[in-house]
């Protein structure tokens, strides 16, 4: 188990239930949490920029950062690689802040095993015939990612008792706000408060 000093929060569900989207609100609200920007072998989407919304990698340079260690966990998820980026979650945690992964459930498994102290949020769509409808909504997918997509909401949603917390996704300001509870209610978990302050009192 890897000690931290940041709480590391984990966000999952399947794609297309709002995860982008009610981190995007939550960040808005919260400023202290720092986001960590994953890798992809996927496709740039029009208005996506490298470095923002991933970090945009070959097959081959994402194959090269896996033998390389680079990743705190990778998935292939629908016939591409997704992941992230080691350093960037140890130092920021070493450093004292909350780092916020927003990951499909193969890799948060991974994360788990290194890091069971994380908080694990799942996030469900309020029907599936309302997460095909925010998919296609969308229009980022042909029809084929489509159905592969909603063939693997089936398989992740089952993943749900893994998780601490389950949110759903029905009205947006409803799920950040029960989001932005967990966080806060993290922080007043009697053993991080009391580590803390038994260190503040060692000091003083
Ligand atoms: N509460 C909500 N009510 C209605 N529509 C929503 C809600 N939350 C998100 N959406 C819409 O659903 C679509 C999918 O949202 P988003 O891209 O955030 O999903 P995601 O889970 O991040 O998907 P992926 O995992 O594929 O990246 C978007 O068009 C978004 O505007
Ligand atoms: N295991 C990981 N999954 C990730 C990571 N970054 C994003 N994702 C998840 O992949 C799917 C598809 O994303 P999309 O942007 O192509 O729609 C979705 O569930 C993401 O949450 C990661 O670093 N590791």
């Amino acid at each position: 188990m890897i000690e931290q000093k940041g709480i590391l929060f984990i966000l999952s569900g399947p794609s297309g239930v709002g995860k982008g989207t009610v981190r995007k609100a939550l960040f808005e609200q919260d400023t202290h949490l720092r986001y960590s920007i994953s890798m992809t072998t996927r496709n740039m989407r029009p208005g996506e920029q490298d470095g923002v919304d991933y970090f945009y990698k070959s097959k081959e340079e994402f194959e090269r950062l896996i033998t390389q260690n680079k990743l705190l966990e990778y998935a292939s998820y629908v016939d591409n690689y997704y992941g992230t980026p080691r350093d960037y979650v140890e130092e920021t945690l070493e450093a004292g802040h909350d780092v916020f992964l927003e990951i499909e459930v193969q890799g948060a498994l991974q994360v788990k095993e290194n890091f069971p102290q994380g908080v694990f949020i799942f996030l469900i769509p309020p029907s599936l015939e309302e997460l095909k409808n925010r998919i296609v909504g969308r229009g980022t997918e042909t029809p084929d990612l489509v159905k592969n997509r909603l063939n693997a909401a089936r398989d992740e949603i089952e993943m749900m008792d893994a998780y601490d917390y389950v949110v759903v996704n029905d009205q947006l300001d409803h799920a950040v706000s029960k989001i932005q509870s967990i966080v806060q209610g993290e922080h007043c978990k009697r053993e991080r408060v009391a580590k803390e302050y038994k260190k503040a009192l060692e000091v003083n």
